[in-house]
């Protein structure tokens, strides 16, 4: 019988923790994957000193899940929090100085990664090219885990691009009653703000290292969230400053990485993987975008930017591959609109929904 979820995770229920508790309990294992007898997870301790001290654990969840019938491989990967995301809480001013709404300034002092106040989940979707789309996703995905029951955000901090106003059909400059902080927009069940909302058109574009991690800050501390199971950020494409400076202070759960199968999107995928790796992000997989064109009119299936080479890299690399994604004229119809396709009735929608199910069967939204 094949290795599932449930079996993996009753196994872990062995693994006891320093100080209490096994690795089986509460939210510590995050990002379960099995494909093909290939099992990944990320071990999420609360803090940097309780990682070290878990080491232990994660070698002797290794050779305990390595010993399963059915499983021919195990990754895991220890992340830890240095603030811990619990209740909701008003984001700290600067030292002396009164919050500014005005976005894009110096960055506050921040020691290590932090989390966002009431947020479980924060996950990176990435491209390492342009126009391969990541924000088709992004909205898509959002759409669908909201579909599913789960309290969803969704931060647009694609400075050079701002496209989630459009794709989620949102455009009036959020509100701020207090001064301080920012109400975050509502569309189709999701939590969502932009950067492109905050600013003038272009003016984000010249900022460059302090400016947007002072921007990114602003984003995620003075927007009020509240509580979420999982916020999205859909990043630039590749790897500049935005990425560097998240990566960097927030405590990420992950980075998905979206790609086309052709090579030169791939070479770039590879480029933005190989920072998240260095940076001690996650990657949680890869999504396969615009793999399939099926003709409206007669039905023809043909493969425009090749097929199946998101998958070769994701196996190669042994990260999961998440899902692969049509492309097809009713998504950028729907994405222009304002109304992603998966919250219309159109079975387009379907691999959106599969692939937020899968997040939710893993743990990680
Ligand atoms: N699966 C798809 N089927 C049809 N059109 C798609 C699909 N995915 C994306 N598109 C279209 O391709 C264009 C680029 O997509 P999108 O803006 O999502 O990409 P992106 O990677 O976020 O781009 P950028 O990095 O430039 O912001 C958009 O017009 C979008 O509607």
């Amino acid at each position: 019988m094949p290795i599932d979820h449930d079996t993996i995770m009753k196994a872990l229920s062995a693994v006891a923790l320093p100080g209490g508790g096994s690795l089986g309990q509460g939210d510590v294992v995050k990002a379960l994957s099995v494909t093909d007898g290939a099992v990944s997870f990320v071990i999420e301790a609360p803090d940097a000193v309780s990682a070290r001290a878990w080491e232990s654990a994660r070698s002797d969840a290794e050779a305990l899940v390595k010993a399963l019938d059915g499983v021919s491989s195990v990754s895991i990967v220890m992340t830890a929090h240095s603030a811990t995301p619990s209740a909701p809480a008003k984001p700290a001013p600067a030292a002396g100085a009164a919050p500014s709404l005005k976005i894009g300034r110096h960055p506050t002092p921040q020691q290590g990664k932090q989390g966002v106040p009431g947020v479980k989940n924060i996950i990176a979707i990435a491209s390492g090219k342009g126009g391969v789309g990541k924000s088709t996703v992004s909205s898509n995905l959002a759409v669908a885990l909201a579909k599913l029951g789960r309290k969803v955000g969704l931060l647009d901090a694609d400075i050079y691009g701002p496209s989630q106003p459009r794709m989620m059909g949102v455009s009036k400059k959020p509100a701020s009653p207090d001064g301080e902080t920012i109400e975050p927009l509502h569309a189709h069940g999701v939590t969502m703000m932009s950067i492109g909302l905050m600013v003038e058109e272009g003016e984000a574009i010249v900022w460059r290292g302090p400016m947007l991690m002072g921007a990114m800050q602003q984003m995620l501390g003075q927007v009020q969230w509240g509580e979420l199971d999982v916020l999205l950020i859909d990043l630039p494409p590749g790897t500049g400053d935005v990425q560097l400076t998240l990566s960097q202070k927030t405590a990420l759960t992950g980075a998905i990485v979206v790609s086309t199968p052709q090579d030169v999107a791939l070479l770039d995928a590879r480029r933005g993987i190989s920072m998240f790796e260095k940076l001690g992000v996650p990657v949680l997989g890869l999504i396969e975008n615009m793999s399939t064109y099926i003709c409206p009119e007669c039905g023809h299936e043909a493969h425009i930017f090749g097929h199946g080479g998101v998958a070769d890299e994701a196996k190669k690399i042994g990260v999961p591959f998440l899902a692969s994604l049509p492309l097809s004229l009713e998504t950028r119809l729907a994405g222009d609109s304002g109304t992603p396709i998966v919250a219309t009735d159109d079975a387009l929608g379907e691999p959106y929904m599969r692939l937020a199910d899968r997040l939710v069967q893993g743990g990680i939204a």
